[in-house]
């Protein structure tokens, strides 16, 4: 690793040194910044200039915290870990807190992670009131190392602390000045001299001296914490099963609490040392730099294009995924156009935004008046003459060709010339749609998932002629509507459909050589997916995923298991969760239950495939039934970056991550394969191909990377 950012000390006539984080682009604590902290510490003590010492971070960011690349290499082995306990209670807690010399933080964009833990060692805090506060340690499988277990349930109580530090949920300036945790706020160009005002008051005995670890007038009583702690545990469990750091977190916390802040400082340092190695840490940092990777696109973002400010945007096909769709755009501010064929449809796409909405102000997460406001955003159409001055067309009707094919034709006649043209198919070929029109460059995939305002991926797909910058412009309005887009190739189901589909497809060949339904789904969500492929299947409908069934057939028929089960219960009309009934029973709160009668159905299904029962799928272990349905899913990631759909391996990590619910604390699916190794995987998959058929079969990229010894995501190995 190597060096990476500093502070710089600056000590002022009034007797307050201010010491400036500068380590951009959000001022992380590197090992490097950490040490230069300690040096001006040091130094501040000793200068008898210096009566008090005033922290903060360059170009209005205090600091997002410990520098998650040096956590990186410490779990790759390439940077040594510091000693235990150095910076929490060598650093933070003896020389900063423990100072003669009082220490006042200066927050300003955000405090994050070991950012607001020095920000808690320090005597008081000074804050803007839009700063973010907060310990998301636990979205990157550790928990707060800095001290933040102790201090901030001494700052802010025992309940609020524990909601901040397990949902990872950070809090605004203002709400951390009512609870407390700020001692005063104060507007961007007056933080640092508020805070060197406060740091001389308390030099000068005006202002207390506190110091936060000692401090226990907000901790509630010892049998209540405890009462308080043991909720938390359940509610921990229930969350994530799988999850080991949350409950060492709570076990931290109440060692602090029980047998003292100093004794709860040394059970932290233990606890961190020795979660920063476990998979699930490895899993999570990985995540977060995959997701971060997803906007460095070669040949795209490296162009030095400038993504075109996009004003209006105009939605074709008010249905379940347009009004998703224009949801997700008014709610970032986009003015929207929907387009129906008819004032009926138009009617009830438009009902459906304003049901979106409507459901955000019921869980109390909008205004009345923010949603008359958002919903004004919209407005309905029933014809192209208002699309004259849209910058961007997303179309959503019905997987239909030549439907398509029109819309695209029309939308050239009627769009300007730089509009960009944007189709949400799921399955048909780009080239295809737009092949009866001039625009080829600006046609675009832009593939959402459902719910559209509530999914967090969006797969942007390229075919043949689109033009960067017209990417470079889908990327720009995906991440201001929040979602986190990745380029990919166009083919049958791009990227994430592509990967699932053989999810489902194994599934049903497990099921057709005897296997159950309701033991695979819950071996799958005991594997921490939130629903297992059969009720995912009720879910998406029936008549869809036939649908799907066939493009794939017609496309990679030799990889295809063709179960006849769907069919045969859709036939019955059971088509899922919308019939109320499909592998399961719905009753009237969605609620599934299994249902006994599905046997007919099955044994039909299987009595069609002329399969023996096999005794020895019948009894598989959950180990077993997640490596054959997820190899599978593993061997079409594969291909899908062997045929460059994708262009890193991380990216599938996400796009199973955010496109389908692949448990992030397992890395993604290309992540989680490299912990078996392409050897076991590709081992296993042939013997299962000798035995099930071509569905199993190993592709060639697996067999390479398998017989080199090679990673599956990293190239090269
Ligand atoms: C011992 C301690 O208790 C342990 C810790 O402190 S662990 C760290 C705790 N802190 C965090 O988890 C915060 C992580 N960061 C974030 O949530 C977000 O990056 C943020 C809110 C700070 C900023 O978000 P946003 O403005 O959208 O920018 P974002 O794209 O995420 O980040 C900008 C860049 O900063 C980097 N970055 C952000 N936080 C970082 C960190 N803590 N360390 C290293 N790099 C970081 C990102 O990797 C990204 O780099 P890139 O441009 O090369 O891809």
């Amino acid at each position: 690793m190597g060096s990476k950012g500093r502070t710089a000390m600056e000590v002022g006539p009034d007797g307050v040194a201010l010491i400036t984080i500068i380590n951009p682009p959000v001022n992380s604590l590197s090992i490097d910044v950490l040490q230069s902290i300690k040096a001006n510490y040091e130094e501040a003590l000793q200068r008898n200039d210096v009566k008090a010492i005033v922290i903060t971070g360059s170009k209005g960011k205090f600091s997002g915290g410990f520098d998650i690349t040096n956590i990186e290499g410490i779990q790759m082995g390439k940077g040594a870990q510091p000693k235990k306990g150095y910076i929490s209670v060598e650093i933070i807690t003896d020389l900063l807190e423990g100072a003669r010399k009082p220490s006042v933080a200066a927050v300003d964009g955000l405090a994050l992670g070991g950012g607001l833990e020095i920000a808690m060692a320090c005597h008081a805090r000074i804050s803007t009131s839009s700063a973010q506060l907060g310990l998301p340690e636990l979205q990157l499988g550790i928990i707060p190392g800095f001290g933040g277990t102790q201090r901030l349930p001494r700052l802010v109580g025992l309940t609020k602390a524990l909601e901040m530090i397990l949902l990872s949920k950070p809090i605004k300036g203002e709400e951390a000045h009512n609870l407390g945790l700020v001692d005063e706020l104060a507007p961007p160009d007056k933080l640092v001299n508020t805070a060197r005002r406060w740091a001389l008051d308390i030099a000068e005995f005006r202002k207390p001296w506190v110091a936060s670890l000692y401090k226990s007038d907000k901790l509630e009583p010892l049998g209540e914490a405890k009462q308080i702690l043991k909720f938390a545990r359940v509610q921990a469990q229930k969350q994530a099963a799988n999850l080991q750091h949350p409950l060492v977190c709570i076990d931290v916390i109440e060692e602090g609490i029980v047998s003292g802040p100093r004794a709860g400082l040394w059970k932290e340092a233990d606890a961190f040392q020795q979660l920063l190695f476990s998979d699930t840490a490895k899993s999570l940092v990985h995540i977060f730099f995959a997701q971060r990777a997803t906007s460095k696109v070669p040949g795209i973002t490296d162009l030095g294009l400038m993504p075109r400010k996009i004003h209006k945007v105009a939605i074709i096909g008010g249905g379940l995924m347009g009004s998703g769709i224009a949801t997700a755009l008014i709610l970032s501010g986009y003015p929207v156009l929907v387009k129906e064929v008819n004032a009926q449809f138009l009617q009830a796409g438009m009902d459906r935004v304003k049901a979106n909405l409507q459901s955000r102000v019921k869980k109390g997460k909008m205004t009345q008046e923010k949603f008359e406001r958002t919903f004004s955003l919209i407005k309905g159409v029933l014809d192209y003459e208002s699309f004259r001055d849209v910058d961007m067309v997303i179309e959503a009707v019905i997987e239909k060709v030549s439907l398509k094919q029109q819309i695209f034709a029309d939308l050239e006649k009627y769009c300007p010339p730089h509009c960009v043209l944007a189709t949400n198919t799921s399955t048909i070929d780009l080239n295809l749609i737009g092949q009866q029109t001039n625009s080829r460059e600006r046609i675009v995939g832009a593939h959402f998932f459902s719910p559209a305002h509530i999914m967090p991926l969006l797969e942007i797909v390229r075919a043949e002629r689109t033009s960067p910058q017209v990417i470079v412009d889908l990327m720009d309005v995906g991440k201001k509507i929040r979602k986190t887009p990745i380029v990919v190739g166009n083919c049958t189901g791009f990227a994430v459909n592509r990967m699932f589909f053989p999810y489902t497809q194994s599934a049903l060949l497990l099921v057709d050589h005897g296997l159950d339904v309701y033991q695979i789904d819950r071996a799958i969500t005991k594997f921490g997916m939130p629903m297992g492929p059969f009720r995912l299947v009720d879910l998406v409908g029936f008549e869809v995923a036939v649908a799907t069934g066939i493009q794939y057939l017609e496309n990679f028929p030799e990889r295809v298991y063709k179960s006849m089960l769907i069919p045969i219960m859709a036939e019955d009309k059971r088509a899922g969760e919308k019939t109320k009934k499909g592998f399961y029973i719905y009753d009237d709160k969605r609620k599934a239950r299994p249902d006994p009668a599905i046997k007919k159905y099955i044994e039909k299904s299987q009595s069609m495939a002329g399969i023996n029962l096999d005794p020895k799928l019948m009894k598989l272990s959950d180990k077993d039934i997640i490596e054959m349905v997820f190899f599978p899913v593993v061997n079409e990631a594969c291909r899908v970056l062997a045929e460059g759909i994708a262009v890193k391996a991380s990216d599938l990590d996400i796009a199973s991550v955010m496109g389908m619910g692949f448990p992030p604390y397992r890395g993604g699916v290309v992540f989680w394969a490299d912990s078996f190794g392409a050897k076991y995987i590709c081992s296993r998959l042939a013997e299962w191909s000798r035995t099930y058929g071509g569905f199993f079969k190993p592709c060639a990229y697996l067999e390479e990377r398998a017989a080199g010894g090679l990673s599956l995501g990293h190239e090269g190995g």
